[in-house]
């Protein structure tokens, strides 16, 4: 019996070791082939020629092919360029997927001279059901992903969003269009809820800035105290404790895009001055820093005060005004585009049934009518608020006039036109003694009206106080004091 035993020279049992390691993979692969520094086929084994019909090829001598030509997808041709072998990959093509296998080939001073490849499985699909399953769950998670971001990266609202197409709703479209080609200082000016917001968004993303930033800033729903550190931002040390880090500021955060100040006439007159410097220079100074910063920021200001009448009063500053009245495009109230209510209804019930996953519903003719007489003072925030509601409250797919009576019990009505003076009824003689009775004394009457407004612009806002306090006219602390008096 003779027995072999390992050669005793490390060349020697590398030679063994590389000779042994291709019989090896040669008999467990299902196909090899060799190609040459050309990627030309040196050599193909009898167990990759079966593969070759399902490529489209004919029984026959592929020596002397270019490897691309016969194995489409192929990646030798890069194992060869790089130097660096693919020890697991999954090719496919047309005859299928397969597990595969490429290594570079070198000369004895390291050089490439060709490649060799392997195919370790066909149909890995079912010999390898749980990393396949795997690979397809994570693929298909990427591209998922891959989806979402660029949904994200997608404007939220376009100009077209803007739903409406009266007159007056077409106009203002028109002048966000105009508006969004420059890049001068915006002021969108309009009532609570008729889409300035909307708008401001619109023309970032119509605008040449429209791949960087959108940053909004609600300036009433700030302290006053913090403002000018969330405008400017905070210097690193310039407080102990959790802003030690320091902290960049909106204009910042929108250096190269659009600043949207929202509730701009809320801005303290104290802070109003050094606004206005640096819409004037572009440059800001961090809380705490000697250091002034450049930015390019866009502005884009926003308002439902009357700024003029703010700036008679004392409370807002002229030049500020001035600087910001640029280019201002007056947002038209629900009550004044009648016409597309039926438009937006159709719209918000969409994107209401999108959120709440309910089905879609729709509004019966007399619902629409009962709709379009109110006067709606928190206007498409308010509609969209009432939709919502109705929506939730009941199971039918159609919503009537019924379904909304309660909730719009309280809106403001629109006065209906005025009757012609012949035509007027005149109030009989009972009906002028019950109106005397009914008379209340001046206080209580005007603490009940009081009461109703409060009532009916926190309806109109669902619920939103600050928002209520500001449709009154009045400041949140004294909607708090009536609210507690009430
Ligand atoms: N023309 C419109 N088409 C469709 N939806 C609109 C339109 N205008 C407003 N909306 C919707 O109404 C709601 C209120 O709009 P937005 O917040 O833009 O109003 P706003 O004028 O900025 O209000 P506020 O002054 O109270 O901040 C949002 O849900 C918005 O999507």
């Amino acid at each position: 019996m003779t027995t072999t035993t390992l050669p005793a020279d490390a060349d020697g049992v590398l030679k063994l070791a590389a000779q042994s390691m291709f019989d090896t993979l040669a008999q467990a692969a299902m196909g090899m082939m060799v190609v040459d520094r050309q990627h030309r086929i040196v050599w193909i084994s009898e167990g990759y020629k079966r593969f070759l019909p399902g490529l489209g090829h004919e029984e026959g001598d592929f020596v002397g092919r270019l490897v691309e030509e016969v194995v489409p997808n192929t990646l030798m041709a890069h194992v060869i360029e790089t130097g660096q072998p693919m020890l697991v990959d999954l090719l496919t093509n047309q005859a299928g997927t397969f597990l595969v296998s490429r290594m570079p080939l070198r000369d004895a001073d390291g050089g490439v001279i060709g490649a060799l490849g392997l195919v370790l499985l066909d149909h890995p699909e079912t010999t390898m059901q749980p990393l396949m399953t795997k690979f397809s769950r994570l693929q298909r998670e990427l591209d998922d992903a891959r989806q979402q971001l660029a949904a994200q990266r997608r404007p939220k609202y376009t100009i077209a969003s803007f739903i409406g197409s009266s007159p007056v709703a077409m106009e203002t479209k028109r002048q966000a269009r105009r508006v969004a080609q420059t890049d001068s200082t915006v002021l969108l000016l309009g009532e609570t809820g008729t889409g300035k917001e909307l708008l401001a968004h619109a023309i970032h993303a119509a605008s040449t800035r429209a791949s960087r930033a959108f940053v909004g800033v609600n300036i009433a729903a700030v302290p006053d105290t913090l403002l000018e550190a969330e405008f400017f931002g905070v210097a690193p040390g310039a407080y102990t404790g959790a802003d030690r880090k320091g902290r960049d500021g909106k204009f910042k955060l929108a250096d190269g895009g659009t600043l949207f100040l929202d509730e701009i006439g809320d801005m303290p007159v104290a802070l109003q001055s050094k606004l206005l410097r640096v819409l004037q220079e572009q440059e800001i100074e961090p809380l705490g820093s000697n250091k002034v910063e450049r930015v390019d920021v866009r502005i884009i200001a926003a308002t439902s005060r009357d700024l003029p009448a703010m700036v008679a009063a004392g409370s807002f500053r002229a030049d500020l005004y001035y600087r910001l009245n640029v280019l201002p495009i007056r947002l038209p109230a629900l009550r004044e585009r009648l016409p597309d209510l039926e438009a937006l209804v159709e719209a918000l019930a969409d994107d209401i049934a999108r959120r709440s996953g309910l089905p879609h519903k729709g509004l019966s003719p007399d619902a629409l009518e009962l709709l379009s007489r109110q006067a709606w003072p928190g206007n498409i925030r308010e509609l969209r608020n009432v939709l919502e509601q109705a929506t939730l409250m009941t199971d039918d797919t159609v919503l009537t006039a019924a379904h909304f009576s309660s909730l719009v019990d309280g809106v403001p009505q629109l006065s209906p036109p005025p009757l012609p003076a012949a035509a007027a009824p005149r109030a009989p003689v009972a009906d002028a003694a019950a109106a005397t009775a009914a008379i209340k004394p001046l206080p209580q009457a005007i603490a009940e009206l009081e009461q109703r407004a409060i009532r009916e612009a926190l309806e109109a806002t669902g619920g939103n106080k600050l928002a209520a306090s500001r449709l009154l006219g009045i400041s949140r602390a004294t909607l708090y004091e009536k609210l507690g008096s009430s």
